[in-house]
């Protein structure tokens, strides 16, 4: 959250309470205390993997949407996170492997299926650029927060769940967010007021669906 004078850390200090409870729910919490119920982890690693099937998806709206404004430089940025979704889609396999948890008989329960049909949404070329890349940025970045928090000094993070919090919670993950977060806030003082608006209430929704996301992976709802 290193606020750099941005309009995303802006929001993130006065969405704070919603920013938190995406970013230290009690299932990463568990995680980090040593508490986790492993059913919980096995829910959330199945289900997530089918969420990052539509984030690809997802990831080339943003693409697109990017490769159509008169300045396409965000397109190296954007195309690399797409790339590291094909490592992590493997990496998803090996580890439901690890857990016994047969991907291929998942459905998605009714968090991910609207987190999912909110993904979706953004293929309306309506949906401007600045309102997707703001979107994709808070989606990682609640993911890097979050696994961060279980790998700080102190955790009793359980060591067979390390692995899936450096994936996120790595130094370099974090970078990975800070430049997403460059782009979001040029895109941002450049946008129109009414832009800046559903901007902003796209990183609300998104915060929304992370709770409700962490919410299902705890207690199946
Ligand atoms: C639900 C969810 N949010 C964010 C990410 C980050 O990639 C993910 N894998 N899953």
């Amino acid at each position: 959250m290193e606020g750099d004078g941005g309009t995303a850390a802006a929001w993130m200090a006065t969405h704070r309470g919603m920013y938190e409870r995406a970013t230290r729910h009690p299932f990463t919490v568990s995680i980090r205390d040593g508490s986790v119920d492993l059913a919980a982890f096995k829910r959330w690693l199945g289900q997530d993997y089918m969420f990052v099937r539509e984030f690809v998806a997802f990831l080339a709206s943003v693409l697109l949407k990017c490769c159509k404004q008169s300045d396409s430089s965000d397109m190296e940025t954007i195309l690399g996170g797409l790339a590291s979704l094909s490592d992590e889609l493997s990496w998803f396999k090996k580890e439901a492997a690890k857990w016994s948890v047969d991907l291929a008989g998942i459905s998605p329960l009714s968090s991910n299926m609207e987190y999912c049909r909110f993904l979706q949404s953004f293929d309306d070329p309506e949906i401007s650029y600045t309102v997707a890349i703001t979107t994709f940025w808070i989606i990682e970045t609640v993911y890097q927060d979050s696994f961060a928090s279980c790998i700080e000094e102190g955790n009793k993070t359980p060591a067979e769940l390390l692995g899936t919090c450096q994936r996120w919670g790595s130094p370099e993950f974090k970078q990975y967010c800070q430049s997403l977060q460059r782009i979001a806030d040029r895109c941002l003082a450049n946008a129109p007021p009414d832009v800046v608006k559903n901007a902003e209430e796209a990183f609300l929704r998104v915060l929304e669906l992370e709770i409700g996301f962490w919410d299902m992976s705890s207690s199946q709802s």
